[in-house]
């Protein structure tokens, strides 16, 4: 893996372009402006290279890293919405970025999540293939056993790419019992759940490349860099360096520090913002592009007055269910694992969470409920026309969109669970809302500057995240819908044949029974999905006044500089995320590339 780790080296040199982050969208950005070999392309990246650890390669150990070097270790600020509840939110911090950390599902939102995009007035962002995946069948018997189908032979699955996907070699004993209770219930198993809509119940593919069993992750696309790609590692840049050119602010490099030495460099055509959707706000603001009265407050000189930065917080959000498990698991011997998967890339430490399933509100609550939900989601006053529409329409029995997603996992995903019984074991239904109502913020912090010496807030400080969890009429709405998906879940764990090894109830306990105490549940025991978007938006028709940056992600009133990652998604999709940063990656090196008239 070439990276370089010296900043004097990598300051000399002069750049077309720079990317600020070498992650998911990042390195995707990075390595395809590179096969231009009259261009030089430069990425800095905060952390260090973690290639060929075993914490990020082996599936069944994904999770391990969260918390360690490799994050960044950001909190919420305490939600009133959960109690008063901080919620860590981990982000890679470290060659790959996020994609280095993540559970490596691998799935795409409906055909309505991206046209929604569209018709906001993002021209070029409805569902239209934006493969970058090189896609593994598995052998006929496989599909057969697992029911991991797919649709053949109109798959909308890549061929090619640098990021591989596949089914993973081994299954929990669970998953054996997903599909049929879901088909017990009347909801159908989804052959084609790649292909537009993702509504049923599936078995997920991963981010795995089966002829290793490793992750595969952003990192691959850069794992021998081309001479005229220079990856800097530990280099945490400060700020976008603004210049005004022909009376308008423009991009021209970047200040940086890296171990406690600063520098600049510099890039002759464009500054790539892609530090992901809690930095690339951070940093807009720290050169000057936000809120009036953010900079303001934290002695940052305004250049560009910019409403929406590090507004429009989107976030998928978790409510861990956890049965007991009776007899699903088998005995852990971790070294007779550990040696199986090195001789035959096979075993326990292949496995990773597989069953999933995307369900409409109709399919959890009543009629009744389902149109008083409709309604008040129409009531609601932030969206404004378009966006309320949308939204609203999501609850059209005809549209059939996964409004909530359902996945089983053998272990405890649930943090503030403290197990009664020494030694039990638990498993976890996680239900997940993809189409959160509530909206909050990232913003640099007015309490770390200016200081006294009227330094102002930095880079190295952590910006104050406020998801706003089930706050004011949207965020009870999201409660609303939650509350519906957490009945389905217990009608799920109550059903054969899961039924058959969930002797009962763990958390919520049974004594948990009118919605107002499972309402209080939800408070207690919502965590993060980790799918934070939105807080430097597309926006579309509406401009400035609706986003941050236009359809070709450039930031409103800067010249040469754009934003390349999840924040930049308007509107959440029903899916895990990184199956589409990386097509915002690969999209966005497009745009830059006809841009600059070097591809047509
Ligand atoms: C724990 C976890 C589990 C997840 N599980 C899944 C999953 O199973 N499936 C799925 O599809 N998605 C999952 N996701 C979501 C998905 O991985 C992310 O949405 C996606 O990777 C975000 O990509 P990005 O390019 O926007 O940001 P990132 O990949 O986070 O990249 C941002 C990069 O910028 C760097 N950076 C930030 N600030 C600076 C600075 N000032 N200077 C230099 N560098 C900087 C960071 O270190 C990082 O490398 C998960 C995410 C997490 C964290």
């Amino acid at each position: 893996m070439a990276t370089s780790t010296d900043a004097q080296e990598f300051s000399s040199i002069k750049f077309d372009y720079l990317i600020i982050g070498g992650g998911t969208a990042g390195l995707a950005v990075a390595s395809r402006l590179a096969e231009i070999p009259s261009l030089t392309i430069g990425v800095l990246e905060a952390g260090k290279s973690g290639y060929g650890d075993d914490n990020i390669d082996i599936p069944a150990y994904s999770g391990r890293a969260l918390g360690g070097p490799y994050d960044w270790h950001f909190q919420t600020t305490p939600q009133p919405g959960l109690g008063g509840r901080t919620l860590p939110w981990n982000r890679g911090k470290v060659l790959g970025g996020s994609s280095a950390l993540n559970y490596m599902t691998w799935n795409r939102g409906s055909k309505e999540d991206y046209n929604a995009w569209e018709e906001l007035g993002n021209d070029g962002w409805g569902w239209d293939s934006l493969l970058s995946e090189r896609f593994h069948p598995p052998p006929p018997s496989f599909k057969d056993n697992h029911q991991a189908s797919y649709n053949e032979p109109n798959s909308f699955l890549g061929e090619d790419g640098p990021i591989n996907v596949s089914y993973t070699r081994d299954f929990s004993p669970s998953h054996a019992l997903w599909h049929a209770t879901f088909n017990e219930v009347g909801v159908e198993s989804n052959p084609s759940h790649l292909d537009g809509s993702n509504v049923g119940v599936w078995t997920t593919i991963v981010a795995v490349n089966p002829e290793t069993a490793t992750r595969s992750y952003a990192t691959h696309y850069c794992l021998t860099p081309p001479a005229n790609l220079h990856i800097l590692t530990e280099a945490l840049v400060e700020q976008v360096v603004l210049d005004k050119k022909d009376g308008e602010w423009a991009a021209t490099g970047v200040r940086f520090s890296q171990y406690g030495k600063q520098y600049v460099a510099s890039a002759a055509r464009e500054v790539i913002l892609s530090a992901g959707s809690v930095q690339s706000p951070q940093l807009l603001e720290l050169s000057g592009v936000g809120r009036a009265d953010v900079l303001g407050a934290a002695g940052i000189p305004l250049k560009v007055e910019s409403p929406n930065v590090g507004e429009n917080l989107q976030e998928h959000i978790i409510d861990p269910k956890l049965p007991h498990p009776d007899d699903l698991f088998i005995e852990e011997v971790a070294a007779t694992a550990y040696e199986q998967y090195q001789r035959e890339k096979s075993g326990r430490l292949t496995v990773l969470p597989c069953s999933m399933a995307y369900l409409p509100v109709s399919k959890l609550a009543p009629e009744e409920d389902v149109a008083s939900l409709s309604s008040r989601s129409q009531q609601l006053e932030r969206f404004g026309a378009e966006q309320t529409s949308i939204l609203s329409s999501r609850f059209d029995t005809d549209k059939q969109l996964g409004q909530v997603e359902f996945v089983f996992d053998l272990g405890n995903w649930n943090p503030s669970f403290a197990p009664k019984e020494e030694g039990k074991r638990y498993c976890s239904m996680l239900l997940v809302l993809q189409y959160p109502y509530s909206r909050g913020s990232i913003h640099i912090d007015p309490k770390d500057g200016p200081t006294a010496d009227g330094v102002p807030a930095t880079a190295h400080q952590q910006p104050v995240i406020d998801p706003q969890y089930y706050v004011g009429p949207h965020g009870e709405l999201d409660l609303e819908i939650m509350l519906h998906g957490a009945k389905f879940a217990q009608k799920i764990c109550s059903t054969k044949p899961l039924k058959n090894v969930i002797p009962g109830p763990a958390s919520p306990s049974s004594a948990v029974v009118s919605n107002e105490d499972l309402r209080g549940w939800i408070v207690e025991n919502t965590i993060t999905d980790w799918h934070p978007i939105g807080t430097c938006a597309m926006g579309g028709r509406a401009g400035q006044a609706g986003g941050v940056v236009d359809e070709r992600l450039r930031v409103h009133g800067v010249k040469e500089l754009r934003v390349i990652d999840a924040s930049v998604m308007p509107l959440h999709i029903s899916a895990h995320l990184q199956a589409t940063v990386y097509a915002i990656g690969e999209k966005g090196a497009d745009m830059i590339l006809e841009d600059a008239g070097l591809r047509s």
